[in-house]
């Protein structure tokens, strides 16, 4: 054990409660100063609402109501844009700003780390750089609460089958933290519905607090590996930062070089990718109804159970494996274009590429490979480095193809490579830390949607009928997007 106490000790919190130094209690920090920002927002969006309420944002198409929607404009969203060709911004915030400016984790050999999810989240929730303080307050806070409930331990110590994917017992191990929501406690006492998001943010922070262990629990439950819940929350207690524990965990306790940097970044860049995608999206619409945090969330997670979604993480690397194994390590470039032509022709997707939104190939994919190719082991790689190569021929693969209007790399092409390549080799867990990740602008959003009073989610749907009655006398044409 002592290697484990050593390796946790990044961000020193015990060395500063060893000079007598009071790190405060940052969720409580967090919690004030959305309780400062809160109401100037809410006016602000009174007054729009109020002024404006009757301008249009843009017009609304067929191809947009019968194509999944894509480019409308319909929700408000406030952690992160997208945009198509320059990817993600937190709150104006492209990745590199991100990485350069939140606050880092200090590694074992006092060489500094990569950014904090729990800095990402600060951001995320306020729109505000926090400072190294300020997240190791809020780090400590989480780590006090990271401890799950009997009746989730029962789910992920047996209660489950261990063949149920793990995105299931994810999402059922989620659900089950609503038995003591104090959102859904304070919505049947009949709090006023202003002060609603007071509760929100309370159950938030413990699902966020909890979520490692969870992921540690599945992951033992399902394949008998890794250190367990019990555990992992055991190791959070004993100070650290958010991600360590599940890092431990999930290695089964060893003390893998990059590992932990790893997953953090990996935590940092999924946080939030705008409202629109259907893990955001699923948590607003259930939200709005004003489930508690954790049934939205855990609706969420169904969503990106999805292959694709969030599943596409587990699909990229059995993609990747089995054209390694049926190719052979010499492939050449012919033979990998010859196997992607054969799945574009029995009318399956390659898993990785594409996207709703963007039309480059998406920064957190850039991210995620500067990271492997700093990396001396992770570069050299052969799974990490066939990835690489596959950018190369598949984009001009799927251009040839003609169809996907995006034929580059999206985020879940890179992240099972880099994760295979430190022991996590079971391919559905990799969503398992998705999941863990997109809590952050999930239930970040839920706590601003409740603080700005915004109502159910219930737009209007109409049938074929009454579309095709709308462009009667139309030109053909007319309609086009
Ligand atoms: C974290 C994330 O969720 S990132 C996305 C992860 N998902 C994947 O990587 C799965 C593979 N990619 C895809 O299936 C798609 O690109 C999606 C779901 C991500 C986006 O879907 P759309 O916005 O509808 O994409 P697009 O407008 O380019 O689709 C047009 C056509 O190209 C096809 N297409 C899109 N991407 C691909 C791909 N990677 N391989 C093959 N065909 C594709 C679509 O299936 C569609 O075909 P259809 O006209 O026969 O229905
Ligand atoms: O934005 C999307 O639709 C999908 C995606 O990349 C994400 O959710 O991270």
């Amino acid at each position: 054990m002592s290697t484990l106490r050593t390796s946790i000790r990044y961000i020193n919190l015990r060395a500063a409660a060893a000079v007598g130094h009071q790190v405060r209690h940052s969720s409580q920090a967090l919690r004030a100063r959305l309780e400062e920002l809160i109401p100037q927002k809410a006016a602000r969006l009174q007054t729009l609402k109020k002024e404006y309420g009757s301008h249009p944002v843009q017009t609304t198409t067929i191809a947009q109501v019968v194509g999944g929607m894509r480019g409308m404009k319909a929700m408000l969203w406030e952690g992160s844009e997208l945009d198509a060709n320059e990817g993600i911004r937190f709150h104006g915030l492209n990745l590199e700003e991100c990485a350069e400016k939140l606050p880092k984790a200090r590694n074992v050999d006092g060489s500094e780390g990569v950014m904090l999810p729990e800095a990402m989240l600060w951001l995320i929730m306020t729109g505000e750089i926090p400072t190294t303080e300020q997240v190791e307050g809020l780090a400590k806070d989480l780590a006090a609460q990271a401890a799950l409930p009997e009746y989730t331990l029962k789910l992920l110590e047996g209660g489950l089958p261990s063949s149920l994917h793990p995105m299931t017992q994810l999402s059922i191990a989620v659900a089950s933290l609503n038995h003591d929501s104090k959102f859904a406690q304070a919505y049947e006492k009949g709090v006023n519905k202003k002060e609603l998001w007071k509760y929100a943010y309370e159950d938030s922070i413990t699902l966020l607090a909890k979520l490692p262990a969870i992921a540690a629990g599945v992951y033992k439950n399902a394949y008998g590996k890794g250190l367990g819940a019990r555990k992992c929350a055991e190791l959070a207690q004993e100070g650290g930062d958010w991600t360590q524990p599940l890092a431990l965990a999930l290695s089964g306790g060893e003390e893998r070089k990059g590992w932990a940097d790893c997953l953090r970044l990996y935590l940092a860049l999924h946080g939030d990718h705008e409202g629109g995608n259907v893990s955001a999206h699923t948590s607003h619409l259930v939200g709005s109804a004003l489930a508690d945090p954790f049934l939205s969330y855990s609706a969420a997670l169904n969503g990106l159970a999805g292959p694709l979604h969030g599943l596409a993480a587990q699909e990229v690397l059995t993609f990747v494996k089995t054209m390694h194994d049926a190719l052979g390590a010499d492939a050449s470039d012919t033979d990998i274009e010859g196997y992607l032509w054969d799945v574009l022709n029995s009318g399956r997707v390659i898993p990785g590429y594409g996207h709703g939104v963007l039309r480059k190939t998406d920064p957190r994919f850039t991210a995620l490979a500067k990271f492997g190719s700093s990396s001396p082991t992770l570069s050299s790689d052969p799974l990490f480095r066939l990835v690489q190569r596959l950018q190369a021929i598949a984009t001009p693969v799927l251009q040839k193809h003609g169809k996907t209007a995006n034929p580059f790399p999206n985020v879940d092409s890179q992240s099972g490579a880099c994760m295979q390549h430190f022991g996590l080799e079971e391919a559905p867990m990799y969503t398992v830390v998705f999941g863990v990740s997109r809590a952050l602008g999930c239930l970040s959003q839920g706590v601003w949607s409740r603080g700005l009073g915004l109502p159910i989610e219930r737009p209007k749907s109409v049938s074929l009928r009454v579309l095709e009655e709308g462009v009667k006398g139309a030109g053909a044409g007319a309609g086009q997007a």
